[in-house]
């Protein structure tokens, strides 16, 4: 028995289908497409009981190989455009307490230092954190990942960031391991530790990096021994007045030594060349680099990096977006994320896709590819997820347009656009 059967779709966006992990340079300029021009011939996709895809082809070539009482479930897709599940590649969506009156004083002029010096910003947040249960973070966390699930994402990255101590830091672990357990949102999830995302009240940055090198990490890397805590990567704010490249290189090393993946915050208001920093120890990730050099850029596509870019934060702060084209045109391999925070109140992958095609110049293919294969790849997952190919997990959306860019251009209407949402070959999400 077969779990699904999905038939006569107009396109299939498959992204690659050679088994490509990452998409680097102008390799990004392509994506994979099965399609007709013959009006009466559509695509269909088989998914396994275990949500893998086991076939993708013509209609009338998979129906000389199957009988339709082997499918627990068939869907008809005609008229419709299939593309992969998004990966969201950067958020920060475990936090009550919302920041709606900073969104004021920045329209007003403030910027994110100032806010945040004045107590604000991502200090505010941790003060909410701190004082809240695990049960109220995870009732919260729960409600923004059924909100990514039904804006088409299907895997994401989820940082910890707003404890700043081991206690608040753990807690905030334990909320996104309880949302992977407990399986009420079907949302794929890779955790990140981020115990450096700011300096706590009251201590230095040195202080501050001295506590999660020998305070925090330790207590971490004990529960992951234990089975008691997944962690997937590390991360640090790299930033003038948070953490400087030094400080953020030993807290990266000590992460590796605990078994994490490097994946931080850099080059994102201030060029202090943490992307070469970054590429020296073969990151497998760097989010922002909004203020990226060109130096940076050739090492990073040099050590095979991946830029994850953030659309929303340059949008909302004002500031002047990454050089994408650059980063593409010299050979590096650029992902996206929503950046979803208290700051960048959005965790729509369709709403990123559009603003990273107009803000950043990117081609819709190029979105396309760093929304699922490359921040997938930003997340060690590329071999599971972010394209459609037998051997994968069928996490995919069926659109209600025979070409799948409508999901970009109709900016604001993804609602309407995204016709299912499929995780593991279920229907996790319907809109008709
Ligand atoms: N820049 C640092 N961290 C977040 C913002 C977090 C916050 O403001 O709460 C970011 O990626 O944009
Ligand atoms: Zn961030």
């Amino acid at each position: 028995m077969f779990r699904l059967w999905i038939h006569s779709a107009k396109q299939i966006v498959q992204v690659v289908s050679n088994g490509e992990r990452v998409l680097t340079g102008n390799a990004m300029k392509n994506v994979s497409t099965l399609e007709s021009d013959d009006v009466n011939k559509g695509y269909s996709i088989i998914v396994d009981h275990k949500g893998k895809i086991v076939d993708l082809g013509r209609d009338d070539e998979i129906c000389a190989k199957y009988k339709k009482e082997q499918f627990e479930k068939t869907l008809d897709a005609t008229g419709c455009s299939v593309i992969p599940g998004f990966v969201d590649g950067h958020t920060h969506p475990v936090w009550v307490g919302d920041r709606v009156h900073e969104f004021a004083m920045k329209l007003a002029g403030a910027t994110y230092m100032e806010v945040h010096r004045a107590g604000g910003g991502i200090m505010f947040t941790v003060d909410r954190v701190r004082r809240a249960s695990v049960d109220e973070l995870y009732t919260s966390l729960k409600q923004y990942a059924m909100k990514m699930l039904r804006c088409g994402s299907t895997f994401a990255e989820m940082k910890s960031g707003y404890g700043l101590d081991a206690e608040n830091e753990i807690k905030m672990l334990q909320v996104i391991n309880r949302l992977i357990k407990d399986e009420e949102v079907p949302l794929g999830v890779s955790v990140t530790y981020c115990g450096a995302h700011a300096v706590p009240k009251g201590s230095t940055a040195a202080e501050a990096t001295e506590d999660v090198i020998s305070n925090q990490l330790p207590q971490i890397k004990a529960l992951m021994d234990s089975g008691d805590l997944n962690v997937d990567n590390i991360d640090v704010f790299c930033e003038q007045g948070v953490f400087d490249v030094d400080q953020t290189k030993r807290i990266l090393e000590a992460g590796v030594e605990a078994g994490l993946a490097i994946n931080f915050h850099g080059e994102e208001l201030h060029q202090l060349n943490s992307a070469e920093m970054g590429a020296e120890m073969k990151a497998r990730a760097i989010s922002h680099l909004e203020e990226i050099s060109d130096e940076g850029i050739t090492a990073m596509a040099k050590s095979g990096s991946v830029g994850v870019v953030l659309p929303t934060t340059a949008y909302i702060l004002r500031l002047s977006p990454p050089p994408v084209r650059k980063m593409i045109e010299g050979g590096m391999a650029v992902a996206l994320g929503s950046d979803f925070n208290p700051n960048a109140h959005c965790f729509s992958m369709p709403l990123v896709v559009h603003l990273a095609c107009v803000t950043m110049h990117m081609s819709m293919n190029e979105a396309l590819v760093a929304a699922t294969l490359n921040a997938a790849s930003s997340l060690g997952q590329s071999d599971r997820i972010g394209s459609l190919e037998v051997g994968k997990q069928a996490d995919l959306l069926v659109l209600n347009s025979a070409r799948w860019e409508h999901i970009v251009y109709q900016f604001g209407s993804h609602a309407d656009v995204i016709r299912e949402v499929i995780k593991d070959g279920k229907i996790v999400h319907t809109n008709q």
